[in-house]
């Protein structure tokens, strides 16, 4: 990023000049001293096997600050959780695996349903909860770090810059979000440019002021996956149950943090991932699921905030959106052209109108049912209800660590 401005409420802070990263790392290993740091990796075990994984994981083995690295496995078998814990051994740092789908963690679940914890649906959202659970429980780090597994254009600096505003003592941030842009050779992250802002504004429009959705604005990219925080802040969020994530998040962090506590960081001049089908037809897959949930997640945590979003506001609301995203797209055109990037009317366009078919449908289902899924119960909850939750965590960790499952397959044989 070429300017050092600061719009919205949300402190940004820039890449300027040259590259620092021997001087952050320098600095971060200091101040893990004091504010030792664990990063949490959300991962579908079908992951291990790309590319982007297999770099981040290259990456990670020089880095020298991080105090333990937690992976929250998901979909893995008994012989491909062994194989996780091969492929992640690589790692210098501490490192532990949280198999979502074993005994052990399955056995917790549901002893924390039968004491009336909500604990969500199986995905990245109740897999990073467990994984911030057992953070909490060894009570080892004061600063979480979180990203993807899927990022192609990983470096360290991503990590570096993430961690810095968490981790130096002087500057007091409670939050960090990344941000960044997504181009290659041309212009990607569909739903934050045609959906989510687009959105956010027409409901500004509709509405007014609202400080929920002045502070959702003021993020460059709302939806990154990419984020810091204290560790206590995991005692109290809830996460949403469902699968929207970021915008559970963030609607969290501005329930629960003072705003000058909030900052969000330019991680990286490009960020490349794995790109998502818009699944047109299948409200279940790809773009249309993610834009389901967002609208669902949204309209719920406004509606927490006492705004009244009533059926004639939802209807007008849709032909606002269509407008603001007609108009985003005339933006990017301009900015696509002046950067010489490939710019798809006709696929923009097209986007545009699955969106829109998924706040429909989002749309259905907050009037059914205002509440949908509900969040996941926050830790200090949980410990409160299950005094010995953090001691078995620990143990079905430690459990999983040392087991073999072709050892205990051959004594069964
Ligand atoms: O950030 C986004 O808007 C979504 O993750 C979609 O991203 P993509 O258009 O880069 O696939």
């Amino acid at each position: 990023m070429s300017d050092f401005f600061q719009n919205g409420v949300v402190t940004v802070l820039h890449r300027l000049g040259q590259d620092n990263l021997p001087q952050l790392e320098a600095d971060l290993r200091a101040y893990a001293e004091t504010n030792p740091i664990a990063l949490v990796l959300p991962s579908l075990f079908a992951e291990l096997s790309r590319p982007a994984l297999r770099q981040i994981v290259a990456t990670l083995r020089d880095v020298t600050y991080l105090n333990e690295i937690v992976i929250s496995l998901d979909k893995a078998s008994p012989l491909e959780f062994r194989y996780a814990k091969e492929y992640f051994s690589v790692l210098p740092q501490r490192v532990r695996l949280i198999w979502n789908d074993g005994p052990g963690i399955q056995d917790i679940l549901r002893r924390l349903e039968s004491c009336a914890i909500d604990i969500g649906l199986a995905g990245k959202g109740r897999g990073c909860w467990m994984a911030f659970g057992y953070v909490l429980a060894r009570g080892r780090s004061r600063v979480l770090a979180l990203h993807d597994c899927d990022i192609l254009s990983y470096t360290r600096h991503y990590l570096a810059r993430l961690c810095y505003p968490i981790a130096n003592p002087n500057m007091g941030y409670e939050f960090c979000k990344g941000y960044y842009s997504r181009i290659t050779d041309r212009l990607h992250g569909r739903v934050t440019r045609l959906f989510f802002t687009p959105l956010v504004r027409s409901l500004q429009k509709l509405a007014g002021p609202q400080p929920l959705l002045t502070f959702l604005d003021s993020f460059r990219y709302p939806l990154a996956g990419e984020f810091a925080m204290v560790k206590d802040l995991a005692w109290i969020n809830r996460i949403p149950g469902d699968w929207g994530l970021e915008v559970g998040v963030l609607s969290e962090i501005h329930r629960n943090c003072a705003l000058r506590r909030v900052c969000q960081v330019d991680i990286a001049d490009t960020y490349e991932h794995k790109h998502q089908d818009l699944s047109g037809g299948d409200p279940n897959a790809g773009l249309l699921k993610m834009c389901v949930d967002i609208t669902k997640a949204l309209f719920r945590n406004l509606a927490s905030e006492g705004l009244v979003l009533s059926d004639g506001v939802l209807k007008t609301l849709q032909a606002t959106y269509l407008q603001g995203a007609q108009e985003a797209i005339g933006r990017y055109e301009h900015d696509a052209a002046i950067n010489s990037l490939r710019f798809d009317r006709h696929e923009e366009r097209k986007a545009v109108e699955v969106f829109l078919h998924g706040m429909k449908l989002a749309t259905e289902s907050f009037q059914n049912d205002p509440l949908g899924v509900p969040m996941i119960s926050n830790w200090s909850r949980v410990a409160a209800a299950v005094p010995d939750v953090f001691s078995r965590l620990i143990d079905v960790v430690e459990n999983d660590h040392q087991w073999d499952p072709t050892a205990a397959m051959a004594s069964v044989s």
